[in-house]
């Protein structure tokens, strides 16, 4: 089956897990984490699903689409349950199809998991969570000394290189472990004494919860009856989270570094300012949605004026598949819709938090140009990116990304605006705080 559905976005490699344990043994869980879910939506739209222990087994919820939609005609919300795991995914290994949904569970119904990233093995998989589950399910069968899931698990992802942020749910146990570089986020959290993991922490906050902390680069969190214990088994490297989660990929109300996203990008808009040309410009506009916080950032900092600039069409949040410039072109268009009058004649800061194609921002300035302002000028709230990933995070190829082959006079013409203004990689770093981020795109 093709893949269907992208996310409008052009760099992706969410996915979004939940997980919730009980010290209880009949506590109805399952809403909780349908719920948690649905606060991950924007993490992944292609598929969405529970695994929970029922009865000393797992069972699973799975199917296609939103949360909402997984969820709607079936009563597993009612379950009554120890501990439960959740998903929504956004394809990068494997076809989208349920074939290949999260949680995947073994045919024992003895343990489900669950994951956020991508991993490569010393051959080509066709998906890279299912073949973690398998190498799991070897050993559990093989293994004449009877080993402990926790040491299979480090076993098995001792083999693997990449992004991973991982739930793993059995009858006693859930365990939650991140890469040894952190690239992707994993929260915990605790509610009237039960535990959350989540990939955000706004799904926490959104079901009650309270966040206690964030589960370190390379740490194993192993929550039973006993309480919460963590292990470290990795060697101990530099940290690597990746810098999209505070650009764009998490949403605005997560903490990440002890940092609420929104005030993180305002002070990327701040940033912006600071390294910038201080000149006094009518307004400041923000590109919806994620530009907009940088563009308030922004203002505050100059004291000059913001505005809203654009309607969003809340219905064209995503794009049928194609690689087809010219129809990628037509959905922004369709889905970003200028305010005329905020633009004639002003002198204007165009705002968005990145350009990865430039298509988005082509069009924009395309629309905006067509109601006469006297100039625009753009302010990016990233550095340039310029190279692919090479820590497994889905970009366009060097020769797709505007950055990846143009400079910035060259982009400035392209997009054709008055003036062009990126963000250093330094003032990137300090606006984000001591927090170790991946910077290797820039
Ligand atoms: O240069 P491009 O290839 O066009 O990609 C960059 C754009 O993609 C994202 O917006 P998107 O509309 O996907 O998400 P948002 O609503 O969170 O801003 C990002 O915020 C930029 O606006
Ligand atoms: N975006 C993700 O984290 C995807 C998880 C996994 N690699 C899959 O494709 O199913
Ligand atoms: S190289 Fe870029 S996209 Fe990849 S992890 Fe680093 S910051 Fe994220
Ligand atoms: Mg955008």
């Amino acid at each position: 089956m093709i893949k269907l559905w992208i996310n409008s976005r052009e760099i992706n490699e969410e996915c979004g897990v939940f997980g919730i344990w009980s010290k209880k043994a009949d506590e109805i869980l399952t809403h909780l984490v349908i719920e948690g879910l649905h606060h991950l939506q924007h993490r992944g739209q292609e598929s969405a699903g529970i695994a929970f222990v029922e009865d000393g087994k797992i069972n699973c919820h799975k199917g296609m689409g939103l949360v909402q939609r997984v969820f709607q005609e079936n009563h597993q919300e009612k379950n009554i349950v120890k501990a439960t795991i959740g998903h929504v995914r956004y394809s990068t290994k494997g076809e989208s199809s349920i074939e290949y949904a999260h949680p995947f569970v073994d045919k024992d119904n003895r343990i489900a998991i669950c994951h956020n990233g991508n991993v490569a093995f010393d051959y080509e998989c066709e998906n890279d969570t299912k073949e973690i589950l398998e190498r799991i399910i070897v050993r559990m069968n093989s293994s004449c000394v009877i080993k402990n899931i926790e040491d299979i698990l480090i076993e098995v992802l001792k083999e693997v290189r990449g992004s991973y942020a991982i739930l793993v749910l059995m009858k006693g146990k859930l365990i939650a472990i991140r890469d040894p570089k952190g690239i992707r986020p994993l929260s915990l959290g605790t509610l009237d004494g039960k535990y959350i993991v989540s990939s955000e922490s706004c799904s926490i906050h959104a079901i009650g919860g309270k966040l206690e902390r964030e589960i370190q680069p390379g740490e194993m969190v192993i929550i039973s009856d006993e309480g919460v214990s963590s292990i470290f088994p990795f060697q101990k490297v530099k940290g690597a989270l990746c810098s999209f989660e505070y650009i764009y990929f998490s949403r605005e109300d997560s903490i990440l570094g002890n940092q609420r996203i929104i005030n993180a990008r305002k002070a990327l808009g701040e940033m912006l300012w600071s390294e910038g040309d201080h000149k006094e410009y009518d307004l400041v506009v923000g590109a919806p949605s994620s530009g907009i916080p940088a563009a308030l950032g922004y203002s505050k900092k100059s004291g000059i004026p913001f505005e809203i600039g654009f309607v969003k069409n809340q219905y064209i949040g995503r794009t049928f598949i194609n690689n087809d410039k010219s129809k990628m072109r037509d959905n922004v268009r369709k889905k970003l819709i200028p305010i005329g009058e905020v633009f004639k004649g002003k002198s204007i800061v165009l705002i968005d938090d990145s350009i990865v194609r430039g298509n988005t921002m082509k069009v924009l300035i395309q629309e905006i140009r067509k109601y006469d302002p006297k100039e625009i000028h753009l302010k990016v709230a990233s550095p340039i990116i310029k190279e692919p990933c090479v820590l497994g995070i889905s970009t366009p190829s060097k020769k797709e990304l505007l950055g990846g082959r143009m400079n910035e006079n060259q982009i400035k013409k392209y997009l054709e605006v008055d003036s062009i203004q990126y963000l250093s990689v330094e003032g990137f770093q300090t606006a984000l705080g001591c927090i170790e981020i991946c910077k290797k795109c820039y």
